[in-house]
């Protein structure tokens, strides 16, 4: 599936509104310190503050989505559609990345909130030894998931309903409540929840028909593992390729078409259910990875199709370094991908023209067109307040603070419903799809060549099969007519036997060439033995390893029949050389009466006659 819906040739409509109406920057005299009780009353605000740690830059990298801020003479600026940056039209959405921060409720264990404050607008966040932070919002930490659904999540959910692309993550350290505000509790609503009934409340109001996909993956170990493979073969790292519609796309990765709000958390949780957690230190049930959903909307009013994509990340937690070793590796691939997350962030805040490192890890690889400003972003930070975790906590600070940075530039996918655009989208998606197909034939090839897969051992089985039981016949049909030259050539000499005295030298030649076809018969069949042996070995070794759904019944039994026919003609062989045997003992026998000759010579040649007679019938 594609991560990011196809850019379409935009027709404007209508020029675009603010997001929300933001209040302006209260002094800092008037901040909200974070009693223990965490009150939702706000109170006088202590007194010291440092400025912010806010970088202050100024530089717009040309060409690309995302610039970092030309000014911070407020860095407060709202998501908005202003004209910035002047030269584009109404179809661009111009602003900054929204951030806003969470502070978790002080845990039972917790010893102190570490002398943080927050000012009444709900806008600065401060501490003696950290100084002083501003973001779009900073909510109380006895703030509910509806309350940050509505600050966090709906704004960006408009735009998308308006054709735009969103994408919201959590970010914070270990236990700080992102999976808390992402997925809710027993007792409350998730961003996730809430944000599904809205989208479907919405396009149910609004919309004359609509589409919903949905895929859900997870970064776990530097691995991407789609979490809604419910059915189809196991993949443990999906690829992610460049795209020139959709920026990446994320190579065999599945989507589940959903009609309701029901059906896309029934889905959700049902791959959710796949995610790695652990126990670590802060958190009894840890997200060990990155999730991500996707929701991929399109919607058709009137005369128009909109598309966007809904992007709803739950980061793992950074931590310090575990005991155990399994949650040491996890904790260095979290930490690594983070580190490369704040990279990528602070470049872009800083305006870089430089290369952003968006392939130091599989997470910012698949944010790439988010941060690259192909969507609006909004960024809930989730922080504790304790003592103990200040270091932590202020990290985070910083990260949000960088991230507020970012300016976004981001186009709006709408069309008008032409016959040629419908074409035209037709083409296009035809295109993404028969790409898509080639990339995963070639990652077939790719796997065989390394490991031979099980459709290549199939084919290998296959012809190998088609040998042996063109072996099969070709021996068989040999042995036919060598059975039947070598029984006819005993008769014969059985016959002239009879017509010669025992004294006779051409009496002794007979049985000599008795004799030396008795022998080759014996080669003959110990070979037939040790083929046969040979035959049923490599049957049993391709029965084992063929997959029971291929269809080798059929052959197979054909072999056993082939091989129960050789068998039997192996007894047949059995009996003409017992017959021979007795024959060769005639030679020690050679006098005696002619009744005793009768007895030991000519009644075995004689029954050997008819087991020849019955076998010869039998073939016939
Ligand atoms: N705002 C909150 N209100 C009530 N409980 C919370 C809040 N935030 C977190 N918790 C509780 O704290 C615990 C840890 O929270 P959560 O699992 O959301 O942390 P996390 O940031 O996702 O951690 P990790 O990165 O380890 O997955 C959970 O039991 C959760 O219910």
């Amino acid at each position: 599936m594609s991560f990011r819906p196809p850019r379409m040739t935009n027709t404007p409509t209508r020029a675009q509104t603010p997001t929300r109406s933001r209040s302006s920057l209260g002094s800092a005299g008037s901040s909200t310190p974070v009693p223990s009780s965490l009150s939702k009353t706000r109170t006088a605000a202590s007194s010291t503050v440092r400025r912010p740690m806010t970088p202050r830059v100024s530089l717009a990298s040309p060409g690309s989505g995302l610039r970092s801020r030309s000014s911070m003479s407020n860095i407060n600026t709202p998501i908005r559609a202003s004209s910035l940056l002047g030269s584009i039209g109404s179809q661009t959405y111009q602003g900054t990345i929204k951030v806003s921060v969470r502070p978790r409720p002080l845990s039972e264990t917790a010893s102190s909130t570490g002398s943080w404050n927050i000012n009444k607008q709900g806008n600065i966040i401060a501490n003696v030894e950290a100084g002083e932070f501003q973001y779009d919002k900073v909510f109380l930490p006895d703030a509910d998931n509806s309350e940050i659904y509505r600050d966090v999540v709906e704004p960006v959910l408009e735009k998308c309903l308006q054709g735009y692309n969103g994408t919201v993550f959590a970010y914070g350290m270990t236990g700080s409540g992102k999976t808390h505000s992402m997925q809710g509790s027993e007792t409350e609503n998730g961003l996730i929840q809430l944000c599904a009934t809205e989208l479907f409340r919405k396009l149910n109001a609004e919309f004359n028909a609509f589409k919903v996909g949905c895929s859900y993956l997870e970064i776990y170990n530097e691995k991407l593992i789609d979490l809604l493979n419910f059915d189809g073969p196991a993949t443990d790292d999906l690829r992610i390729r460049d795209d020139p519609t959709f920026g990446i796309r994320v190579v065999g990765l599945s989507e589940h078409w959903v009609a309701s709000e029901k059906e896309l958390i029934e889905v959700f949780e049902r791959g959710d259910s796949a995610r790695k957690t652990s126990c670590t230190n802060f958190n009894d049930r840890s997200s060990r990875s990155h999730a991500v959903l996707l929701m991929r909307v399109e919607m058709k009013q009137d005369s128009s199709t909109r598309h966007s994509t809904v992007c709803l990340c739950d980061l793992a937690g950074s931590e310090k370094a575990s005991s155990q070793s399994e949650r040491r590796k996890e904790g260095a691939f979290i930490n690594k991908s983070l580190l490369a997350l704040s990279t990528v962030i602070q470049k872009l805040s800083q305006g870089s023209f430089n290369h952003i490192p968006y392939r130091d890890s599989k997470l910012t690889r698949l944010l790439q067109p988010s941060l690259s400003g192909e969507s609006i972003v909004s960024i809930l930070c989730t922080i504790h307040l304790s003592s103990s975790t200040l270091s932590e906590t202020i990290n985070t600070l910083r990260f949000a603070a960088r991230a507020k940075n970012i300016l976004m530039n981001v186009r709006r996918n709408e069309q008008q419903d032409t016959d040629k655009d419908r074409y035209e989208q037709l083409v296009r998606e035809n295109e993404r799809q028969k790409q898509e197909i080639e990339d995963l034939k070639r990652e077939q090839v790719g796997k065989r060549l390394w490991s031979g897969s099980d459709d290549d051992s199939v084919a290998q089985l296959t012809a190998e099969n088609r040998i042996l039981n063109e072996r099969l016949e070709h021996l068989k049909r040999l042995h036919d007519t060598e059975n039947v030259q070598s029984a006819m050539e005993c008769q014969e000499n059985l016959q002239q036997l009879l017509q010669f005295e025992v004294s006779d030298p051409r009496f002794s030649e007979i049985v000599a060439s008795l004799e030396r076809q008795y022998k080759m018969q014996i080669c003959q069949i110990e070979e037939m033995k040790s083929y046969i042996s040979h035959l049923e070995n490599q049957l049993r070794r391709q029965m084992s390893v063929m997959k029971p759904a291929i269809s080798v019944a059929g052959n197979s039994s054909d072999k056993d029949e082939e091989i129960a026919d050789l068998k039997r003609q192996l007894k047949s062989k059995d009996s003409i050389i017992s017959a021979l045997r007795q024959s060769t003992k005639v030679r020690e026998t050679i006098s005696g009466s002619s009744e005793r000759r009768e007895k030991l010579f000519l009644r075995p040649i004689e029954n050997t006659i008819a087991v020849q007679k019955e076998h010869l019938k039998g073939q016939h």
